[in-house]
């Protein structure tokens, strides 16, 4: 069983990173805290990073999550290869890279690149952004899935996801007592589908919506509540068509061995209880 703790970093290519840091610095909100040789760090959090944006193809994406030590690490390599997936495991330059003592890399069913990653280095500093977003902190992905039961299996079968919620055979899987660190979501091809901050309030979720609309940065859904997690959330588009979201009140699960997942029907009030749509 390879155990998961905590979602740890995202990083995306961008072939623009001059956009990329306006982006993510002037609109999401977040912090510059390294810029390297074509790379880009950014905080949201006590953590050194949560994002980092390195220059090249914006298909390049990966989601880090952190394992509990070395040991974990082993069990995971060998546990991933023993089920037939390719397994990196990261040289010493390559770990520097992502400010974590060690790791390894590969693929889950559907494709999307995954890291587990040893130690990830918090920072001293606490994160001060230039843009007051209400940032509280990186806290779950959407990831693409071609095969959402298949997915579901991987994730909570061969690692310690549980499912909190179902919307048809979307999941939403917790590997700690948030609600959701992984969203399953159907698609034809790999890729992360979206990527959540958390913020302080429902103020700052509206008050983005304006923000953001001020900016001509498009927003795909919302504002608007889950009634799977209950958290109010905003869904807009950064560089390279990447869905970023903010939301606030993510519930916790209360009792991980008693509870159980709670099934909503595929239509759009299980995705909104406000009633908002999608755009386009
Ligand atoms: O697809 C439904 C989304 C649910 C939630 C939630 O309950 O908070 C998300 O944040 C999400 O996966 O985007
Ligand atoms: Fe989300």
């Amino acid at each position: 069983m390879i155990y998961l703790k905590d979602v740890s970093y995202v990083r995306l290519g961008s072939p623009d990173l001059e956009s990329a840091e306006a982006f993510a610095t002037a609109c999401l909100g977040l912090q510059i805290a390294e810029r390297g040789k074509k790379k880009l760090y950014f905080r949201s959090d006590d953590r050194a990073h949560t994002l980092c944006y390195s220059e090249g193809d914006a298909g390049n994406q990966t989601v880090g999550f952190e394992v509990e030590d070395d040991a974990s690490l082993q069990v995971a390599a060998s546990t991933l290869e023993a089920l037939g997936h390719a397994v990196h495991a990261g040289t010493a330059e390559e770990a520097e890279q992502r400010k974590v003592k060690a790791f390894i890399g590969f693929y889950d069913p559907t494709g999307n690149h995954i890291e587990l990653v040893v130690r990830p280095e918090r920072s001293g500093p606490r994160y001060f952004a230039s843009r007051d977003a209400g940032i509280t902190g990186f806290s779950h992905v959407g990831l693409n899935s071609t095969n959402l039961l298949r997915d579901e299996r991987f994730w909570t079968q061969v690692c310690n996801a549980r499912v909190s919620d179902r919307i048809g055979d979307i999941s939403l899987m917790r590997v700690n007592a948030i609600h959701h660190t992984i969203a399953l979501l159907p698609a034809p091809n790999a890729g992360i589908q979206h990527i959540n901050h958390q913020v302080g309030s429902s103020d700052d979720v509206l008050r983005s919506h304006y923000f953001l609309n001020e900016k001509r940065v498009p927003i795909v859904f919302g504002p608007g509540r889950h009634p799977t997690s209950g958290a109010r959330f905003l869904y807009f588009k950064g560089p390279d068509g990447m869905v970023f979201e903010y939301s606030v009140g993510v519930g916790e699960i209360e009792n991980d061995e008693t509870h159980r997942p709670r099934q909503f029907g595929f239509e759009p009030a299980s995705f909104c209880m406000w009633g908002a749509k999608p755009a386009g």
